[in-house]
Parts: C-alpha cells; sequence; structure tokens
C-alpha cells in the first residue's frame, strides 16, 4: 500500500485521476486510500469555478472510474467532506472519518443537487428517507451521525489516514461487489410515493419558488424508482437546469456576501484587519423584555458569564424563570451541553461594574436609552464597551452622555435574539474601531452574520423596511387589501407577506415611532399629507380602533383570539377600507400582483442604493445579507441589490420614474447613485464598491 497524497486547488481532480491509474498499474499496490491535505479531505468544488467554464477531468466518470477499481479503496476523511468532496468518498468502497470530521451534500444551499452521483449514491448507501433529509437541507452531520446513518464504516480520535490504511489492508483481496454503491438498490419504506409526496410540499412549503429543493426530491425519486444509470440521466438533466438558473447565481452569490460582510471596513479606512477586537468574557444585558432574554441566552450559549438586569421586580422574576428554559431548549437545539450557571440576575444596575461590555436592550425610547447609557458611564468601570440594542435611535447621541464615546456602539439584534442570524453592528462618528471589531468579534462568536453599517434612522434594515411599509399601506388607499398584498409577496418568496408580519410584530411598535416622530398623536391633523410627504394614517387608525395584530386577536386580519395565529381575512377591514377612501375621495381601481411587487420591493431597493450612495453600507453584499439573514428576503433571489442587477437596473430606473411621475405615488425619486450605475452601463453587483468609491473621488455622488 503506496501512500499517494493528492495535490490541493483546482487540480484536485486531476491529481486523483494520476495518483489512482498509477496505484491501479503498480502490481506492489493491493489498495488505495484517498486523504486530503492539510487535515481536510475536500469541501467540495470550487464555487468561483462555476462562473466559468469547467476546466480538468470531469467528476462524474472520475468517481465511476474509482468505484470500479478492482483493489479495495478506502477515503479517508478528516475535517470536512462536504458536495463533491463526499460524492468522491461515496465512490470509494469504505470511509473511514475522525471523529471531528464534518460531512455533508450542501448543494441545495447553492441552488444545486448532489450532481457527480450523490443524488442517486447516498440513498443507496442508507435508504431513501435519511438520504432525503440530508439532500434536500443541505444539513451537516458530525463523524458521529454519519456513522449511524451508515455513511461512515469507522471513525477514530486518532488518524483517519493510519487507521484507513490499516483498514484496507485487512480487507485486501475481498470481493467488493456489494461495496460499490451504484449496483445496490435503493432501500426505500413501503409508502415510498407518499413519503416523497411529504418532502415534496414540505420543501416546497419551507423554500416557496426555490428550484433546488424540488430538483432534490426528483432526483430521489429517480433514485428510488430507476436504475441507476437512469437515474444518472436524471441527475444530470436536473442538474444542467438548476446550473444555468439564475437561483443558482443568486445562492451563490449569497454564500460569497456572507463572508464578504466578515470583512467590514469603515468610511475611516478602519478594517477587519486592521483594527483589534477585545475578547469578551463577563457582559450584562439591561432589560429583559423579549429582546433582552434573547440576548441574555445568546451571550450565555457562547460561554461568556451574564449579568441579567430588569429593574421591574414582576418582569425580573418572570425572566429568571423563562430564560434558563430558553438557554436549555435552545441548546439543544444546537446539540449544545447547556452552560452551566453562567448567568446571574439582579435589579440593581450597579452590578454591571466589573463586567466588559454591556449590552442595553430596554423600551425603544430615546430619553429612557439615555438615562440608562448616563447611569451605565457613572456605574462601569472605564473602558467598558457599552452597546444599545436599538433598532434604529441615534447612537451618536448615546454616546454623547458617555465620557468614552469611542466605547460606544449599536448591536441591532432580530427578534427573537437566541435564533436569528443578523446582528446590525453601528458605528456613529465617534465609535472606536476597537469597539466595532469587538462587536463584530462578538457577533461571530454568539454565530451572527453581523454587518457593520452607519448611524441614520432605521440603519440599513429599518431606513430600507420604511418606504416599502409606506408603499404598501399606500396600494391599501388606492385599492389593494392586505391579502392582495401578502399574497404577491409571499409568491414572491418572503415567508410571510408584510401585513401578516406587521400582525405578528404588533401594530403598536411603528405607532410609538410615529408618535415620536411627531407624525401621529392627539393633535395632528388627520390629512394624507404629513410633514409635507404623502402619508397614510391607516395604519395609526387601526391602532385606535385596538386592532394591534395578533396579540389583540385582531389586526389587518382576524384571528382565533389573542395570540392566536392562524390569519383568516376580515370583512371589518374591507368595510373600514371603503369607508377611509370613501371620506378621502379615493376611488378603488384594480392593482396587479406586478405592481405589488414594483411598488413595495422597487421602493425598497431605492432606498438601498441610497443607503450606498450615503456609505451608510459598505457595499451591496451588506444590503444583501442584512435582508436575506434578518428580513426574510428569498434566499435564492439573493438579496434587493442583486435582485435588481438580476432584474436590470435600467428597468428598475425605468420604472421607479413610472410611478414617480404618477401624481398620488411620489417618494419614489430614483437614486442619484441608479442613475449613475445605469448611465455606466449597468455594472454587476461585484463592481458597484469600485464603481461607488471612483464617482466618490470624483464627487459625483
Ligand atoms: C458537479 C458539481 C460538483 C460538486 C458540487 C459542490 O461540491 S458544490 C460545493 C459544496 N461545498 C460547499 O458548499 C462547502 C462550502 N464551504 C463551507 O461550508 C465552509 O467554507 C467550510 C468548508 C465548512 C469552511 O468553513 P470555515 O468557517 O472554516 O471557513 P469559511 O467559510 O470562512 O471559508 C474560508 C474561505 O474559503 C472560501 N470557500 C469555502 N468554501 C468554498 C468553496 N466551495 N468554493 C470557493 N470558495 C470557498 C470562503 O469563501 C472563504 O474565502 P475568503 O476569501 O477567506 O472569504
Amino acid at each position: 500500500c503506496t501512500r499517494y497524497v493528492l495535490v490541493k486547488n483546482t487540480s484536485v481532480r486531476q491529481g486523483i485521476v494520476d495518483a489512482v491509474q498509477r496505484a491501479l498499474k503498480d502490481p506492489k499496490v493491493t489498495s488505495v486510500v484517498i486523504c486530503g491535505q492539510n487535515g481536510k479531505f475536500c469541501g467540495g468544488a470550487d464555487i468561483r469555478e462555476f462562473a466559468g467554464p469547467m476546466s480538468g477531468p470531469p467528476l462524474v466518470p472520475m468517481i465511476h472510474a474509482i468505484e470500479a477499481v478492482d483493489k479495495p479503496v478506502a477515503a479517508a476523511i478528516e475535517g470536512v467532506a462536504l458536495g463533491g468532496g463526499l460524492e468522491l468518498a461515496l465512490g470509494c468502497h469504505y470511509r473511514i472519518a475522525h471523529s471531528k470530521a464534518v460531512l455533508g451534500l450542501p448543494e441545495v444551499t447553492l441552488g444545486l443537487l448532489p450532481g457527480a452521483g450523490g443524488s442517486q449514491r447516498l440513498p443507496r448507501l442508507i435508504g431513501l428517507t435519511a438520504a432525503l433529509d440530508l439532500i434536500t437541507t443541505g444539513r451537516h452531520v458530525s463523524a458521529a451521525e454519519a456513522l449511524k446513518l451508515g455513511i461512515l464504516d469507522q471513525v477514530t480520535d486518532n488518524n483517519a489516514v493510519d487507521l484507513a490504511v490499516e483498514f484496507v489492508r485487512s480487507v485486501a483481496g475481498q470481493p467488493l461487489d456489494s461495496r460499490r454503491l451504484s449496483t445496490l438498490p435503493c432501500p426505500c419504506p413501503p409508502d415510498v410515493d407518499s413519503l416523497l409526496d411529504k418532502v415534496m410540499s414540505k420543501v416546497r412549503q419551507r423554500s416557496r419558488g426555490a428550484l433546488a429543493p424540488v430538483a432534490c426530491v426528483q432526483a430521489l425519486r429517480a433514485a428510488a424508482s430507476l436504475p441507476y444509470a437512469q437515474g444518472m440521466e436524471k441527475e444530470r438533466e436536473l442538474m444542467a437546469t438548476l446550473f444555468n438558473s439564475g437561483q443558482a447565481r443568486a445562492l451563490q452569490y449569497a454564500f460569497f456576501s456572507q463572508r464578504v460582510v466578515g470583512k467590514w471596513s469603515l468610511p475611516s479606512g478602519a478594517s477587519w484587519d486592521n483594527s483589534t477586537a477585545r475578547t469578551i468574557s463577563k457582559a450584562a444585558v439591561i432589560g429583559l423584555g423579549t429582546m433582552g432574554r434573547g440576548i441574555v441566552v445568546a451571550l450565555a450559549l457562547t460561554g461568556i458569564s451574564v449579568v441579567a438586569v430588569e429593574t421591574q421586580e414582576k418582569q425580573l422574576a418572570e425572566a429568571s424563570r423563562v430564560v434558563p428554559a430558553m438557554l436549555q431548549r435552545e441548546a439543544g437545539r444546537r446539540r449544545l451541553a447547556t452552560p452551566p450557571g453562567v448567568i446571574s440576575f439582579s435589579s440593581n444596575l450597579q452590578d454591571v461594574s466589573e463586567v466588559e461590555l454591556v449590552i442595553e436592550a430596554v423600551f425603544e425610547d430615546m430619553s429612557l436609552k439615555l438615562q440608562v447609557f448616563k447611569h451605565l458611564a457613572s456605574v462601569c468601570r472605564p473602558g467598558t464597551l457599552l452597546c444599545s440594542n436599538t433598532s434604529g435611535l441615534d447612537i451618536d447621541q448615546l454616546a454623547a452622555v458617555t465620557q468614552s464615546p469611542g466605547l460606544v456602539v449599536g448591536m441591532h439584534f432580530f427578534a427573537p435574539a437566541h435564533v436569528m442570524k443578523l446582528l446590525e453592528v453601528v458605528y456613529g462618528p465617534r465609535s472606536s474601531p476597537e469597539a466595532v471589531a469587538t462587536a463584530m468579534q462578538l457577533g461571530k462568536r454568539m454565530g451572527k452574520v453581523g454587518v457593520a453599517v452607519g448611524n441614520c434612522p432605521g440603519f440599513v434594515g429599518n431606513r430600507m423596511l420604511k418606504p416599502y411599509l409606506e408603499q404598501a399601506n399606500f396600494l391599501l388607499e388606492e385599492g389593494a387589501t392586505p391579502q392582495q398584498v401578502d399574497e404577491a409577496l409571499e409568491e414572491f418568496g418572503f415567508p410571510m407577506g408584510v401585513f401578516r408580519m406587521s400582525d405578528l410584530s404588533g401594530l403598536d411598535v411603528g405607532w410609538r415611532i410615529r408618535k415620536e416622530a411627531g407624525l401621529t398623536g392627539p393633535g395632528v391633523e388627520s390629512t394624507r399629507t404629513r410633514q409635507g410627504r404623502r402619508y397614510s394614517p391607516l395604519p395609526d387608525q387601526m391602532c385606535e380602533a385596538g386592532r394591534l395584530g395578533q396579540k389583540t386577536g385582531k389586526g389587518w386580519y382576524q384571528y382565533d383570539g389573542p395570540g392566536g395565529r392562524v390569519a383568516r381575512s376580515d370583512p371589518w377591514v374591507d368595510i373600514f377600507l371603503e369607508t377611509y377612501r370613501a371620506e378621502h375621495g379615493l376611488v378603488a381601481r384594480s392593482i396587479t400582483p406586478e405592481e405589488i411587487l414594483e411598488r413595495c420591493l422597487y421602493a425598497l431597493i431605492n432606498e438601498g442604493f441610497n443607503i450606498l450612495q450615503d456609505a451608510v453600507a459598505a457595499g451591496p453584499e451588506d444590503i444583501d445579507a442584512i435582508y436575506v439573514f434578518g428580513y426574510g428576503w428569498p434566499r435564492h433571489r439573493g438579496g434587493p441589490m442583486f435582485h435588481a442587477g438580476q432584474v436590470g437596473l435600467g428597468r428598475i430606473l425605468e420604472r421607479l420614474n413610472h410611478h414617480h411621475s404618477h401624481p398620488d405615488v411620489p417618494h419614489l425619486k430614483p437614486s442619484t447613485l441608479l442613475r449613475r450605475l445605469v448611465a455606466a452601463g449597468s455594472p454587476p453587483v461585484q463592481k458597484w464598491r469600485e464603481f461607488i468609491n471612483k464617482e466618490r473621488v470624483h464627487s459625483q455622488l
């Protein structure tokens, strides 16, 4: 048995082919072990290669050739065996892994299916039911789970390559027929059709409009019902369709944007690679409402010890009861041990004096937050980082009441904070690079996708949401129903339309913000123009009628009672809208789903261009990651800015101009950046950063 170490990077496939051929020809070689370099078996295909023509030997015949070898071939899996990497291992006769290895077929997350025989070999190895789960979710499994499922033959805590060598030597000369997965039948449950139908409707529901999960189920149906060669033909056909779809490009873009945002940079020139983060071991959370509780759990799961402070006794008692249970549940969900005794509860702000970082999560009210920050500045030791979980208030104003404004940043979590992946890290003009780096690193430890954003009302996510919500309300005034608007958005791929979402989060949240901004409330005249702009008082009137959404059992929809979850259309809302239109002399017209999407989504996208122009976000990837991870933007559409590129910037500009010129639909004035991009020939989204920087240098923005 001779060891051939495989070369890394794009020549991997050629390296494997050459090594296997040498091993076959060499009479001294009785068996073969395929391993990776530097403790990693293979992370799969280089996704960047998908953009151009494939070079080197194709994967499918290469894996077939390995499977056909008449000397035993084992894959020694260390680190990762993902995608094409696991498909290669499935072509081997045996699979031996290190206990820390991770395996999976994540192609579905990239808009593809396991197209190098994975969709046909895996079900033959572990059965249809388990293969459906792994392939349609793309989830990674540990070596222990892979062993249990039957993907692996052996797992070791020691050197996997040494064990694999020993193993293949021990089986040399034994028959290999039963080890060639392509020759085996696919173990299926008796009710195979009903299983496939059930999984199909589940994936359709889970990722509405996404092509890849559907194609994965179709490929597995072929594995269950057709001979291997025909199954492979089906796999090839489906893969070709997916490969050329916009969705695969969008999902691959989303893979990279998630990583690009980690490489943050600020307009000052500070960035991830020239700023030092502090390692936090003790933190405090102030305010134990829904957000505060989730943040405590997210921190505790990283092993950070947390002082959880709530000054209202009743709320504190409830949080002390609920938070440990939340922690246990979440640890279980993530298959982690519950960190022991890391949370201490207190009603006294003085108890935060020894922590290194505080996250304030009190009610979204500036005067209350200012009071808390003043107090924190007096009790915390010098050098403590002070963060606010505000969803849009001025970070600089908070920083101004502390002795060290450089140590103040926003950490905008999304509810539920221990589950949702997005974290906006908001830097004010005085926030230090160290504070930003620390908040970003802390977010990463919590498993968040942190995005560094500038300080402006609503930051990135909520600032873009505002014109989107405005247009949705205007559409109701003009003749649409909440259901029509929601259906168009859900058809586009959002898990929930804007009105269903508003009912879920509570209509009073926005009402309070509008009251604080002087847009509504006692003494404000009930007109359709406020502060010089078109304004729809519809949501305010809903709140005044006590319809706050799910919590009151009534909102834009009706529910079975307070806290009910199933939305049903409500004739009351239809009458309310008709009465409103009559009062304001508005004539309802028929509104198409296309108009709903244009008005809502292009308004949001246009604000995204304004945000890029104002340098509140460093690049389109930042905006797209925020919308995919925090606002339910369908991942298979990449994000709003990517989507704009897919639709065509010229088309977006033309439609914005069209709606803007309509006398009753102002607000949609196209952004200067969008105009300049169109004038420059609509470069692809990957080039926008460079374009913006150049325009800025030449003072065109
Ligand atoms: C016929 C088609 C055949 C096969 C289909 C496929 O194989 S599709 C590809 C399937 N594989 C994957 O989806 C794996 C994707 N990668 C990951 O899940 C993680 O990167 C991984 C391997 C678990 C490592 O995670 P870690 O957190 O350690 O590193 P990070 O994610 O930050 O990645 C480091 C840098 O590597 C780049 N990268 C990772 N995987 C790929 C890839 N498959 N192709 C291209 N580039 C990849 C990643 O972008 C990072 O780059 P950087 O420039 O440092 O940001």
